[in-house]
């Protein structure tokens, strides 16, 4: 599992363990990013690197880990932005031979090829100071950017941007990832993240993102006396008359082999999607029947509330998808999984579009709280939101995914696992980590069709299985 945690948890795990002491800390944080930075360089040796200093701990970071190089043989600049600096850490940047100036061309040459971002970490307010910008400005544009910590101008909190802020392509963070590491729009501006261990000893975390090893510890793995009925029987009522192809991906999603069987249901009952959903699943099974959770709303149309209504009422857990959501008014009376893109759940919350994306871990958590149920909050970073708990983040995928019928396909499978006995959270949020490891696997860098993702689940799921 990673683990995002707030600022106060990762000050007071700091606090609580004096026998560290921050210089210790901040030793093992310099020293796992110098060495991020010779990696990412291929080596120190002439290599040119400036660091970009503010007037704290996440400067100290910097300039410590500048010495680093510098004794390496790298041509370090530090340029000071800040009223103070981390004086310990200057003396020994410049006993190292690393060089002091101001933003500008590099001091020795031609052009700097990395740029450490050590203007503020966890103690910094979003944005960017005037001084910051400018030497940001003199970099040049062709430099690699290594964020300290946190890319600098983010909040680390919240997954929000407020303000300007670097735009990294690494950030080397210490102890535990942080919120804006995780979370959309932030995320993205991180780049690649890479954690050093530096011994804090930390609580839960509100925050997490699932791993193949933890997918494969909680994936449904029949056993020797295992049956169809014993591994979980999925309702997918999804697909109607003017949109057929909803309820073949849903169940396309459904069938990939987690649950024991597929019960299949148009949402309008039409008579044609049914033949069609059969006819390409043929292990489907129509008819009335006991299952151990639906999946309602995918290409349902106007007739999706009702089928909602109808789903309740067998008080099993609901998957609910697409049109079904803008059904779903008031806390939902059975284990819920609620699967809305950004658009969708703003029409759910009464807001903006904007607002949702802006904040995607506000909305989400809301709209966990206000229904009752888990929230999938669909988009480049999927969140899985618990009502009043933690919240999940999916790392996986493709921008590929981006495609018509992808969310039908995850809906189908979400139902599945819930199914197959996993509680609602477990179930959206492995399901989310198969979806995307699946596209990746389907498209490997082409475009892929909902179809093929499908598909591809099965192969997925092997390979995380192979892995345990
Ligand atoms: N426990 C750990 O995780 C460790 C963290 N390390 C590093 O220390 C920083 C946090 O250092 P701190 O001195 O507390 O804060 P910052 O350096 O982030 O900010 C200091 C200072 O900057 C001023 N400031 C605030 N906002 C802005 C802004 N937007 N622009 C300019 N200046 C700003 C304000 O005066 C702040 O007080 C953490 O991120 C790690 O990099 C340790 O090295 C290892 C242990
Ligand atoms: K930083």
């Amino acid at each position: 599992m990673r683990h995002a945690h707030t600022v106060a948890q990762v000050r007071a795990a700091e606090q609580a363990s004096p026998d560290l002491g921050p210089g210790l800390l901040m030793q093992r944080a310099a020293r796992g990013l110098a060495q991020a930075v010779i990696d990412l360089l291929g080596g120190a040796y002439g290599r040119r690197v400036v660091l970009l200093v503010g007037s704290g701990d996440n400067g100290g970071d910097a300039l410590y880990a500048g010495a680093v190089l510098a004794r390496r043989g790298a041509l370090v600049d530090a340029w000071l932005l800040g009223a103070r600096v981390h004086e310990a850490a200057l003396t020994t940047f410049r006993g190292a031979g690393g060089r002091v100036g101001t933003p500008g061309p590099a001091t020795r040459g031609a052009a700097h090829d990395l740029v450490v971002d050590g203007i503020v970490g966890i103690g910094g307010r979003p944005g960017l100071a005037p001084e910051a910008i400018a030497a940001l400005e003199a970099v040049s544009r062709d430099a690699l950017v290594v964020a300290v910590d946190v890319p600098s101008g983010l909040d680390a909190d919240t997954g929000r941007i407020t303000a300007p802020h670097v735009e990294a392509d690494v950030t080397v963070t210490f102890g535990s990832h942080k919120v804006a590491h995780l979370v959309d729009p932030a995320a993205a501006a991180c780049g690649v993240v890479h954690l050093v261990g530096i011994g804090l000893d930390l609580p839960p975390a509100p925050v997490e993102a699932l791993q193949a090893a933890d997918v494969a510890a909680l994936l449904p793995v029949p056993d020797r006396h295992a049956h169809k009925y014993t591994r979980g029987v999925v309702g997918v009522r999804a697909g109607s008359s003017a949109y057929p192809g909803a309820g073949q991906l849903c169940v396309a999603g459904a069938a990939s082999g987690l649950a024991g069987m597929v019960r299949y249901r148009p949402v309008d009952d039409d008579r044609e999607t049914a033949r069609s959903v059969l006819a390409a699943h043929p292990e489907v099974v129509t008819g009335e029947g006991r299952v151990q959770a639906w999946v309602v709303g995918s290409g349902g149309g106007a007739e999706a509330a009702r089928a909602l209504g109808e789903a309740l009422n067998a008080r099993v857990p609901v998957v609910i998808d697409a049109d079904a959501l803008a059904a779903v008014e008031r806390p939902l009376p059975v284990p819920a999984v609620l699967t809305p893109h950004a658009g969708e759940l703003a029409a759910m919350l009464g807001i903006s579009r904007e607002e949702v994306e802006d904040d995607q871990l506000a909305a989400a958590r809301r709209a966990a709280d206000r229904f009752d149920a888990v929230v999938v909050l669909k988009g480049r970073r999927t969140l899985v939101a618990e009502p009043v708990g933690r919240v999940r983040v999916n790392t996986t995928g493709t921008p590929w995914l981006a495609t018509a019928g992808a969310g039908d396909v995850l809906a189908g499978l979400t139902g599945s696992l819930v199914a197959a006995g996993l509680s609602p959270f477990d179930a959206a949020s492995a399901a989310c980590w198969l979806h995307g490891a699946a596209a990746s696997l389907a498209s490997a860098g082409a475009p892929i069709t909902a179809r093929a993702v499908a598909a591809a689940l099965p192969e997925a799921v092997r390979r995380v299985l192979d892995a345990r």
